[in-house]
């Protein structure tokens, strides 16, 4: 478990980390989103005792990171897959992280064919690796000392599709076998399809965070329905506002008018079955994840949509 708790990072006036609270817990695979500078690398950077907070304290597994006799064993960590040491070759960067964890040799042959590095290329120098490449070798680095925690920032990067497969899938089977696991992304659909939990991060604030259960349907029900008016009265009857956008929602199945609630899709549909409304569509309204991420985020973006 990671626990972050009041984290504020401040650089001379400016504040990159203002007072962050989150746990990433075991068991599940928790998302960090943010905009580019919105202080999730600075977040993982205090977690790991690279930078020191100005106040609050971050925990590993009850832990401090600096107090962990023997951190790789307890917990796995890819900053930045580019920092490498680019003269070495990928093999050598194993085998020093082993021999530094005081772990069995074949541990370094069992964590190339985990991130599917051939023999040929863990003997070709890191400078002439690919970052798809260093990427792996970076999380083949994090996850040799078998720790319960990994934390990750923007693993996904460089990695082509079948490799963000591929480490889609390492990490639930991590996290299924009861690892914490903490990744930043700017993949938002790669978080969407990944996390269990998400913690939203804009201008060095939580924006947001809980399931990504809880995140998606937070925005409510939209129904398409034979008389849409007579459901619309039916719900506001019981003090559920619902409203009716007859142009419709180019996301939905078929054209027309859509009505839009908070409530539950359950309840609506127990309503239209009570006035005697046949349904056409009832779904959860999922914004989807970059439509609330940008609404969120939106005093932190750099660029503005287009109209
Ligand atoms: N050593 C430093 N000195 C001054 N400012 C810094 C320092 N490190 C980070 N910052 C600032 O803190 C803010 C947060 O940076 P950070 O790298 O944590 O963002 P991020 O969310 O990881 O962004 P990105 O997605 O672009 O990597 C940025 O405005 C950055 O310029």
């Amino acid at each position: 478990m990671i626990a972050v708790e009041g984290v504020t990072k401040q650089y001379g006036h400016f504040t990159a980390v203002d007072d962050v609270t989150f746990t990433a817990r075991p068991g599940r695979v928790t998302g960090f989103l943010g905009p580019n500078g919105a202080g999730k690398s600075t977040t993982m950077r205090v977690m790991v005792g690279l930078t020191r907070a100005s106040s609050g304290t971050v925990t590993i597994s009850g832990r401090h990171y600096v107090d962990l006799p023997n951190p790789g064993l307890e917990v796995g960590v890819l900053l930045d897959a580019s920092a490498q040491h680019a003269g070495r070759t990928g093999r050598e960067i194993l085998v020093i992280a082993q021999q530094f964890m005081g772990l069995p040799r074949q541990r370094v042959d069992q964590m190339l064919e985990v991130v599917s590095l051939t023999p040929a290329e863990a003997s070709r120098r890191v400078g002439n690796y690919s970052l798809g490449m260093r990427q792996r070798l970076g999380i083949a680095t994090a996850l040799i000392g078998d720790p319960e925690v990994l934390i990750l920032d923007e693993p996904a990067n460089g990695l082509d599709p079948a490799g963000i497969r591929w480490m889609r899938d390492l990490l639930r089977g991590y996290a299924d076998r009861g690892g914490t696991v903490l990744l930043s992304s700017h993949l938002l659909h790669e978080i969407e399809v990944i996390a269990d939990d998400i913690v939203m991060i804009g201008n060095g604030r939580i924006v947001s965070q809980g399931t990504k259960t809880e995140l998606l349907h937070a925005a409510g029900t939209v129904v398409r329905a034979t008389d849409i008016a007579v459901l619309q009265r039916a719900l506001e009857q019981l003090g559920i506002t619902a409203t009716v956008d007859e142009n419709g929602d180019e996301n939905g199945a078929g054209g027309g008018a859509v009505l839009r609630t908070d409530v539950d899709p359950a309840l609506v549909g127990k309503v239209a079955l009570e006035v005697g409304v046949a349904l056409t569509e009832l779904r959860a309204a999922d914004a989807g994840l970059e439509d609330m991420f940008l609404e969120l985020t939106a005093t932190s973006q750099r660029d503005v949509a287009i109209a």
